[in-house]
């Protein structure tokens, strides 16, 4: 079960308290603030410590001291309210250019005034800095509603087409439409820029929306939850609440558009279940993005940038560089140039710096620690349980000769420092099924024979291995023979290379020397490939994805002399000159 916060009337930071029973109808008291979660029927709520008369209030979509009706068994906790979205679609409210403003108005106004509460619920949530919350949450997601209201009525227009002999004296254009009601699922590592430019392109192109943030981003959860619809239309508005149990529960439920951002195992359930309805779907996945170093680069450069864009948000990033592919010789330079970097960024002690984040949860920090001690360690190594801190950490593997038959040999690379490896260390990069279980230790029995080229789990958090390759080639060819990454980088001083690369590879964005900058340009769509996801947003692309593109031709209710060649009886005449008029014949074709 979720809540709801879509028709809440009353402000909720400061709830006022409201007589003792007045939220009940069947005689269950509101349990005390501070509980984290009750049960009302068959349904869970959640609750926010010092909040619960608000969330409930909310979840009923009801004003202070009105009464909440308690759940029943069996009854449907969502249907009321998708109901209530479905209604306000029908009537049409959500389709003129003025209204999809004012959500959009809106929406850069939760923004601007709870700036600080963002920062604020960031900083619980991820330990993100100022900055970072502010370059890749706050103004991304800012800069997509200015773009968004700059452009919206030119984005709604038809888009008239070419037209053939047969349609000339017709109307053809593209209506771009509301698809209707659409659900918007969101992960927590961009909690909001992850909610909040989904959610623009499905307001500008005039939906109802349903958004599903993250659990795991509690705080930035609950700004979503309490906050926002207080700048929104609430009748075309909601936010649901719930982990796993509750968005499936959502998710039997027919959508006119799901559109989903989260990790591939996930993404594969939410498509399934899109399915059952017909229901189509962006999906936003992840995945492994390799990052290519030539050796012609300078190393302290390419360190710089792959640092910065592999401990961002502390590796938390869909698509963030997570492994290098380079030369031995590369390598050797790439270790103590990667170090001062990472120096020079976060300090002697990484800890102590306000600019490194924390891994999200305990349950992501144990998944993590899990994949250190695997591998030769080149630079830090630290982890901190209480403070789910992780530092920078480059487990080194090492490839003596890059080919799967040798790979299936169980000889071990010794290593200077750290716990020993087998040779077959690529085997070992990740490329197991098994989440967690990335590079066997010495000894494992349950070390890999040979490539598994199944699903590999991405590592998604401030660790940094590094894959030695022998040839551009062989960098390539090991890229091909995994699913297609959500980004792909390449280092090199030569544009042939970076070409190369480009040309030769499949991913859903491509940067050439640097890390993913291409996804600040609203101009690229931005979105995954096989694997990775299908479909893309930002910019001009939200409002596309979030529009049914309607076909339409508005024919005179007269002519019917000459449209009348179509009709029975045929002829062979007809046909002759029906296929000059549809342009169906080759430019060699003599009129009749
Ligand atoms: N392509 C992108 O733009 C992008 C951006 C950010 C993150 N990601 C990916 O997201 C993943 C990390 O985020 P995450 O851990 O929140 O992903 P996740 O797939 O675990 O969860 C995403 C959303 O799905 C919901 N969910 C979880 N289990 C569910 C289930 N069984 N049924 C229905 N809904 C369920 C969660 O509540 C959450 O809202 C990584 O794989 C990362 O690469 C992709």
């Amino acid at each position: 079960m979720g809540v709801f916060a879509g028709q809440q009337r009353a402000p909720l930071a400061a709830p006022r308290p409201s007589p003792e029973g007045s939220y009940h109808r069947t005689g269950q008291p509101v349990p005390p603030p501070g509980t984290s979660s009750f049960r009302l029927g068959t349904c869970k709520w959640k609750l926010w410590q010092g909040h619960s008369e608000a969330v409930i209030a909310v979840a009923a979509g009801l004003q202070w001291g009105d009464p909440i009706t308690t759940l029943q068994e069996g009854m449907d906790p969502f249907e009321d309210t998708l109901q209530r979205l479905r209604e306000a679609f029908r009537s049409g409210r959500t389709r003129p250019a003025e209204f999809r403003a004012a959500q959009l108005k809106g929406l850069g106004r939760f923004l601007q005034d709870n700036k600080q509460l963002l920062q604020e619920a960031l900083a619980q949530d991820l330990r993100k800095s100022a900055f970072e919350s502010e370059v890749s949450e706050i103004s991304i997601s800012q800069g997509e509603i200015n773009l968004a209201l700059r452009n919206l009525r030119a984005w709604m227009k038809d888009e008239t087409v070419p037209k053939n002999l047969a349609t000339q004296l017709d109307s053809a254009f593209i209506r771009k439409e509301p698809f209707g009601l659409v659900l918007i699922i969101a992960p927590w590592n961009y909690p909001l820029n992850l909610t909040l430019v989904p959610l623009v392109g499905a307001l500008a192109a005039g939906n109802c929306v349903v958004l599903k943030p993250s659990e795991f981003s509690k705080n930035t959860e609950r700004v979503l939850v309490e906050v926002l619809p207080r700048y929104l239309d609430r009748s075309c508005f909601a936010v649901v609440l719930g982990g796993p149990e509750e968005t499936g529960q959502l998710l039997e439920h027919k959508f006119d558009y799901i559109f989903f951002t989260g990790s591939p195992r996930v993404g594969k359930i939410v498509m399934a279940a899109a399915a059952k309805h017909l229901t189509p779907v962006t999906l936003e996945l992840g995945g492994k993005n390799p990052c290519y170093v030539d050796d012609n680069c300078d190393a302290q450069t390419v360190a710089n940038r792959v640092a910065l864009f592999r401990y961002f948000n502390a590796g938390q990033t869909c698509v963030a560089p997570d492994y290098v592919l380079c030369s031995p010789e590369m390598q050797e330079r790439l270790v103590p140039a990667l170090q001062s970097a990472i120096t020079r960024f976060y300090g002697e002690d990484p800890r102590a710096s306000p600019d490194l984040g924390r891994i999200i949860s305990e349950k992501h920090f144990q998944r993590l620690r899990g994949l250190l001690g695997c591998g030769r360690v080149a630079i830090g190594g630290q982890s901190e349980e209480s403070d789910r801190y992780i530092v920078s950490r480059l487990p080194n593997t090492q490839i003596p000769s890059f080919s799967p038959s040798t790979c299936c040999s169980t000889a071990v690379t010794p290593g200077p420092v750290g716990p020993r490896f087998p040779a077959c260390a690529p085997a070992g990069l990740s490329l197991q099924s098994s989440p967690g279980l990335w590079a066997p230790r010495l000894g494992d029995a349950a070390a890999p024979t040979g490539w598994d080229l199944g699903p590999w789990a991405e590592i998604f958090g401030p660790i940094l291995p590094i894959v030695t390759v022998r040839s551009l080639d062989e960098a390539i060819d090991f890229i091909n023979r995994r699913e297609k990454p959500l980004a792909l980088y390449t280092f090199s001083n030569s544009s042939q290379v970076v070409k190369q690369v480009l040309a030769r590879t499949s991913s859903g964005g491509f940067c050439g020397n640097d890390g993913f900058m291409h996804l600040i340009l609203a101009s690229l769509p931005f979105g995954g490939v096989g694997a990775s996801g299908m479909g893309s947003y930002h910019g001009k692309f939200s409002f596309d994805t979030f529009s049914h593109h309607r076909a339409c031709l508005l024919r005179s209710p007269g002519m019917e002399k000459i449209y009348s060649i179509r009709y029975p009886p045929y002829s062979s005449r007809n046909l002759r000159m029906m296929l000059v008029a549809m342009e169906a014949r080759s430019c060699s074709c003599t009129l009749l």
